[in-house]
């Protein structure tokens, strides 16, 4: 997102710092970033980095189309559909199969939240049932959710209801579930692991992947962290994972969230990514370049 311009700078300046718009021009250079910096193979659009569930179902569909077109070949796309009403779920579930997404994921809604792995279950498939051809993730994310049901309680028996039913991106930190998982599914399933400061522990219980907010500008360094792993090079594997460690201990003094993130992402890349919208803070300058400088002091290019 961008900031909205064409104002005096004056005391608006300030105000224009929290009025912003999604910019549809950075996707196809940041596509480009991605691949051919990062050696980043797949996009999770439109999830929590993405900040989803603060932009209307309209802007979501213009970006879901937006890196459906441009990434082409060049990527797959895994397009966030979840939504707290269980309509705009289904009605950007629908458009995904329109933009020709390769899958979607669906998080549990959290303002009204499923009690039960069954309420969860049934909410999944209705969605899933607007878009019955696309590969459908569940989207395990407990920490922001607040929805603490087991992910193996999500997807036990969950192919009866969901037969094209994928995996699991699991941005949880309970790694007897990640395994309980790993160990009830068959092979074809993937499990893409979502926290980036234990991803190898992560791969030791099974996961197949790994989706995160930091691998915008680590993408290569993470690749090299499962390359590492799969040849059981667990020193080199360790090594990056303590770096990638580091890094995230520095930048959670400054208060590491999204907004800190996406500065950096924007300082790492040289991309013009914006700001993030309320209720989310913009990053004060001088902590982004600081955690840029330990970025660039930890990691070379690669
Ligand atoms: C809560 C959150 O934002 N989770 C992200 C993805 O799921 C992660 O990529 C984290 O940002 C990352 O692990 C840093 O804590
Ligand atoms: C980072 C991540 O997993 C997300 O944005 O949803």
């Amino acid at each position: 997102k961008q900031v909205v311009t064409g104002r005096k700078p004056t005391s608006a300046q300030l105000h224009l710092m929290f009025t912003t718009e999604v910019n549809l021009s950075q996707i196809g250079p940041y596509i480009d970033y991605l691949t051919k910096k990062q050696g980043v193979k797949s996009v999770f659009v439109n999830g929590t980095t993405g900040e989803s569930l603060s932009l209307s179902v309209a802007e979501r569909k213009m970006l879901a189309k937006e890196w459906c077109e441009k990434a082409n070949g060049k990527m797959e796309v895994i397009v966030h559909v979840g939504c707290m009403s269980l309509k705009d779920s289904q009605e950007l579930a629908k458009h995904a199969v329109e933009i020709k997404a390769d899958a979607i994921a669906v998080m549990a809604p959290f303002f009204l939240k499923p009690k039960t792995a069954e309420a969860l279950k049934l909410y999944l498939q209705e969605v899933s049932s607007a878009a019955p051809v696309l590969p459908f993730y569940y989207y395990h994310i407990p920490a922001i959710t607040g929805v603490h049901v087991p992910a193996r309680d999500v997807i036990a028996g969950i192919q009866e209801l969901i037969p094209v039913f994928r995996g699991v991106k699991f941005s949880g930190t309970d790694l007897m579930d990640l395994g309980q998982c790993v160990s009830s599914s068959p092979p074809q399933w993937s499990f893409l692991y979502g926290v980036d400061e234990q991803l190898l522990a992560g791969l030791a219980m099974g996961a197949d992947g790994a989706v995160g907010s930091t691998y915008n500008y680590l993408g290569c360094h993470v690749n090299k962290l499962i390359a590492a792993f799969e040849k059981h090079d667990l020193d080199q594997a360790r090594k990056i994972q303590f770096k990638l460690q580091e890094l995230l201990g520095f930048a959670t003094n400054f208060g590491f969230d999204l907004g800190v993130n996406k500065q950096v992402m924007n300082d790492v890349s040289g991309l013009l990514l914006g700001p993030p919208r309320l209720p989310v803070m913009p990053c004060p300058p001088t902590h982004a370049q600081a955690i840029a400088k330990k970025y660039f002091e930890l990691f070379t290019e690669c």
